[in-house]
């Protein structure tokens, strides 16, 4: 598609976005704001965006399109604040918050005036932040919320899709009261019990000193979420606060059946209790992205001599099997460790297991 289009916040998610835009619509021109003027730099130096502008309106006022992918506190004051502003007639103007009933609502005064806006979050993502994190397949494969409200017409609702097409995302229309509820369950929700558990073992670790070191394996996959912007998060917690409230009541009473079941130590009781959430969790789909990292993780446990690291690598590299990350996780005393080289696509990671398969005998396993 041929048109202007305008990035406000230019960081992990409006980066990944607007490098699919560009990758499919080569006729289309990308610009890009954002108050942090070295994320915008960058964004320009690494090609994300073809131009900077220095004000929104300088932006928004030429768009054909205007992405908002700033923290969702941000975002409703954006929306109100374009309202305001000489936009093109037919602009349609989306978001990729991860709230959505806060921000219809201040969308109202743009369809007052009689623009499009159309709700979006884009369900992957990573606990990383700023632009040069951003991946032009962030999104493959990922569910992408729209909420669109009901005046909205099927045509403005295919030309974001069109737009979008090349994020490789499945689009499923959500109402903005199911969208909360739904990302309350499986994804804010989950954030705040991942940060509760990192306090309350750092509370712990002031009398014993040997947690920090020891905190491996499941407590880091199940707190990696925890590193994520606090201010995002923070924005995220004070919209999505009624839904929140209810799913922490529940959390409580849990807790409570939790400490009822070990009072009375009934051993079957116990068994079923991990039973069952292994059973559902067995059966959620596992190729299927969700609110789950789209950094494809690959654990390679490496024996201890010098040079295997860049054996490893070099042999990727044969292949021209190319690497977004590489780093060692030491969880274990006198062993170099395991080495965690991460993957842009699903397909790269097969592809370097096939590899370190045929050319070594390192033990290896998938990040999940
Ligand atoms: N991080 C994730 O995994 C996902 C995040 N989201 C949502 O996407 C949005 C962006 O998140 P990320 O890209 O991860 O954050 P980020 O921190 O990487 O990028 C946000 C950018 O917005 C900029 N910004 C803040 N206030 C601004 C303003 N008033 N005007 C212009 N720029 C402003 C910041 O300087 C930053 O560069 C948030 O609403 C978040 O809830 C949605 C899906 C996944
Ligand atoms: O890194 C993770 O697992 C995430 O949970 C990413 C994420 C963060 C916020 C969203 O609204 C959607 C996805």
């Amino acid at each position: 598609m041929n048109g202007q289009v305008f990035v406000i916040g230019l960081g992990l998610i409006g980066g990944s976005i607007a490098l699919s835009i560009k990758h499919t619509h080569l006729e289309a021109k990308c610009s890009g704001y954002d108050v942090n003027k070295e994320q915008l730099k960058l964004g320009k130096m690494l090609g994300v965006i073809d131009e900077s502008v220095s004000t929104i309106r300088e932006g928004a006022e030429k768009a054909d399109l205007i992405i908002i992918a700033t923290p969702v506190n941000e975002t409703k004051r954006i929306v109100e604040e374009l309202a305001h502003m000489n936009l093109k007639r037919d602009v349609i103007i989306t978001d990729a918050g991860s709230t959505k009933k806060e921000i219809i609502s201040s969308a109202n005064y743009l369809k007052q005036k009689g623009f499009t806006f159309i709700g979006g979050h884009p369900m992957a993502g990573s606990h990383k932040s700023g632009v040069s994190a951003a991946r032009r397949l962030l999104f493959e494969n990922a569910f992408y919320l729209l909420t669109p409200e009901p005046h909205i017409t099927e045509e403005k609702i295919d030309r974001l899709k069109e737009w979008l097409t090349s994020t490789k995302a499945k689009f499923i229309t959500v109402t903005p009261h199911e969208h909360d509820y739904l990302t309350g369950v499986i994804s804010h929700f989950p954030h705040i019990i991942a940060a509760s558990l990192v306090r309350r073992a750092e509370e712990s670790s002031q009398t014993q000193k040997l947690i920090p070191r020891l905190a491996a394996g499941g407590f880091r996959d199940i707190t990696r979420i925890a590193s994520s912007s606090p201010a995002m998060w923070r924005d995220i917690l004070l919209q999505n606060n009624e839904v929140l409230l209810g799913l922490l009541e529940d959390w409580k009473k849990e807790m409570n059946y939790v400490y009822d079941m070990l009072t009375t130590a009934d051993n079957e009781e116990i068994f079923q209790y991990f039973q069952s959430a292994k059973t559902f969790r067995d059966e959620m789909p596992q190729k299927q992205k969700g609110a789950i990292p789209a950094f494809y993780d690959l654990f390679v446990d490496v024996p201890d001599y010098p040079g295997v690291i860049s054996e490893i690598t070099g042999y990727l590299a044969k292949e021209e099997i190319s690497i977004t990350n590489i780093s060692i996780r030491e969880t274990r005393e006198e062993i170099t460790g395991v080495l965690v080289i991460s993957f842009q696509t699903e397909e790269d990671r097969d592809r370097a297991i096939d590899c370190i398969n045929r050319q070594t005998s390192f033990e290896h396993t998938i990040g999940m």
